[in-house]
């Protein structure tokens, strides 16, 4: 089966920074992957390259079995991109701007206020998007990502900032996500969410995948006791700045 995403040497330089330095990786259909790595590590850089948002200065990245760029306007109806809560448009409530996602992708009305349902926001639907607690917000930011039923989804920090209750709700709806049959792809800082949700891993540091596999397997062979022991032994550096 054709893998969900195969990235081949990518490389993108901002200026003096070389944010991403040819960086390989593939993610199967129905895979669970996470993409782990302190601030800066090449990481959101690394996603905007394999949705096909930026171009690489070198390498390819493939898409559902198509390139990723040139941009290709029916492989992005595909995939769903998680935006941060912040891309909201302002003053709309919840259900008018799953609502406002739904319309640009010719979904109806009905598939949004579902999908309200599936992240648990029915009771916040009138609420407007700057009501919304931080937990609220990132559900609603995935529901519209999910609105047009995208084969594979990605997620940039989704859990970040939430309380450990509302992350583990959100763990919850991330894992019915990808038990539906999405290739779900996630970037973290956390170690403990990696290693409860992914299948496989990569670490990322200074533009460069250090290591990649199932998270149990690499501590394993890194004779380490957690994936976060692992992180600290790879890139030297506490997870969290
Ligand atoms: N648009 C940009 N212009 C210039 N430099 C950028 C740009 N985007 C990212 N960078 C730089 O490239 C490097 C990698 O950034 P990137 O956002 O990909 O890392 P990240 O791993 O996602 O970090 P974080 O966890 O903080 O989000 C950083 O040094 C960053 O400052």
């Amino acid at each position: 089966m054709e893998h969900a995403i195969s990235a081949k040497g990518l490389r993108k330089r901002y200026g003096e920074t070389q944010a991403v330095d040819g960086v390989t990786f593939d993610v199967a259909q129905g895979e669970f992957y996470g993409i782990l790595g302190p601030n800066g590590a090449g990481k959101t850089t690394t996603l905007e390259l394999v949705e096909g948002l930026r171009e690489p200065d070198e390498g390819t990245a493939r898409l559902l079995g198509s390139p990723s760029w040139p941009r290709d306007r029916t492989l992005l109806r595909r995939i769903g991109v998680q935006l941060q809560a912040s891309a909201f448009f302002e003053k709309l409530t919840a259900r008018e701007q799953i609502r406002t996602f739904a319309s640009l992708y010719g979904v109806p009305a009905d598939r949004a206020d579902a999908m309200l349902d599936t992240v648990g926001l029915v009771d916040k639907a009138g609420t407007r998007e700057d009501k919304l607690s931080g937990g609220q917000a990132q559900r609603l930011s995935i529901a519209c990502a999910l609105v047009h039923d995208p084969e594979l989804v990605f997620l940039d920090e989704p859990t970040t900032g939430l309380d450990p209750q509302a992350r583990r709700n959100l763990w919850d709806l991330l894992r019915q996500i990808n038990a539906e049959g999405r290739t779900v792809v996630l970037t973290t800082h956390y170690m403990d969410e990696a290693e409860t949700l992914c299948d496989r891993v990569a670490i990322m540091d200074h533009g460069r995948v250090l290591r990649a596999g199932p998270p149990r397997e690499l501590v394993e062979e890194l004779g380490c006791d957690s994936l976060e022991d692992v992180f600290l032994q790879l890139t030297g550096r506490e997870y969290r700045e």
